[in-house]
């Protein structure tokens, strides 16, 4: 049986992938959170899951290169040097990034990708996620995802696509953008919305999560799914088209 070390163990994910993890066939190995050094897990573990915290992030692809063990990272809140440390790890080791476990995302994604695709430049784009108040970053990994997908659609990337944060925009709207906002509050497990709208018209996509056990069967299976790979950076669109 494949076991399983987690990072960020006493969060609300860490504890959601401990509670998933026996019903998936996967053992839990232990787990590191704050307090704890990182290569103690990384070498008992067969994999390992990261949902804890950006800044935590160099130190635990240091401890599961060390132990040369595959790793999913689900923390959100990634800036560019973090994606570099994450290619740079993805040259010795098999490693998994995403801002979203769950079926449903990963599904939405496609579907978003072929609207932007198939609407075109009269259909504006806004996406919208919502958040429980602990929430740490904004926004949410998620929706830099969502963006992505309608970005290549479009036939660009997130970048080029001049992706505007609606937080008290004011005035005409620029068309050829992608809108991000971003709304916290309460438990809010996670809630998406993609809407294209034209003139006369809207469609909206709409993605609801009301439990994180949802993540955390999605990131159980990408590392099992991971586990015994070889060294390279792979994506939760190849676990799922599998
Ligand atoms: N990819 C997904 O599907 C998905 C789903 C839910 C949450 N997330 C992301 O996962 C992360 C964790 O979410 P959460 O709701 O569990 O947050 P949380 O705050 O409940 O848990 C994070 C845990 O990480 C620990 N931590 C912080 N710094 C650490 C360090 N240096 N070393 C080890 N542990 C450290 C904290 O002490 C805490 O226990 C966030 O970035 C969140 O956005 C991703
Ligand atoms: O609770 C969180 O934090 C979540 N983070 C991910 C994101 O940033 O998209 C996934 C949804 C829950």
């Amino acid at each position: 049986m494949t076991s399983i070390g987690i990072y960020g163990s006493l969060g609300r994910m860490g504890q959601a992938i401990a509670a998933a993890a026996p019903g998936m066939s996967a053992r839990v190995a232990g787990g590191a959170d704050v307090k704890d050094d990182p290569l103690a897990i990384a070498a008992a573990a067969d994999v390992l899951i990261d949902f804890s915290a950006p800044q935590a992030l160099e130190a635990h692809l240091a401890a599961a290169r060390a132990a040369r063990k595959p790793i999913v990272i689900g923390t959100t809140g990634l800036l560019p040097q973090h994606h570099a440390l994450i290619d740079a790890a993805a040259r010795e080791i098999a490693v998994l990034q995403t801002g979203n476990t769950s079926l449903g995302i990963g599904l939405l994604q496609r579907l978003v990708r072929e609207a932007a695709a198939r609407l075109g430049p009269d259909w504006d784009i806004e996406i919208v996620e919502m958040h429980h108040r602990n929430k740490a970053d904004a926004p949410s990994g998620t929706a830099l995802m969502l963006g992505n997908a309608a970005a290549a659609g479009m036939g660009t990337t997130l970048a080029e696509a001049e992706v505007t944060d609606r937080a008290g925009t004011i005035g005409p709207r620029s068309s050829g953008t992608i809108g991000l906002a971003s709304l916290r509050g309460g438990s809010v497990v996670g809630d998406h919305s993609v809407v294209f709208a034209t003139n006369g018209e809207r469609i909206e996509l709409i993605h609801r999560a009301d439990d994180r056990a949802i993540f955390a069967r999605g990131a159980v299976k990408a590392a099992l799914w991971l586990a015994g790979k070889p060294a390279g950076r792979y994506t939760m669109d190849q676990v799922l088209g599998e």
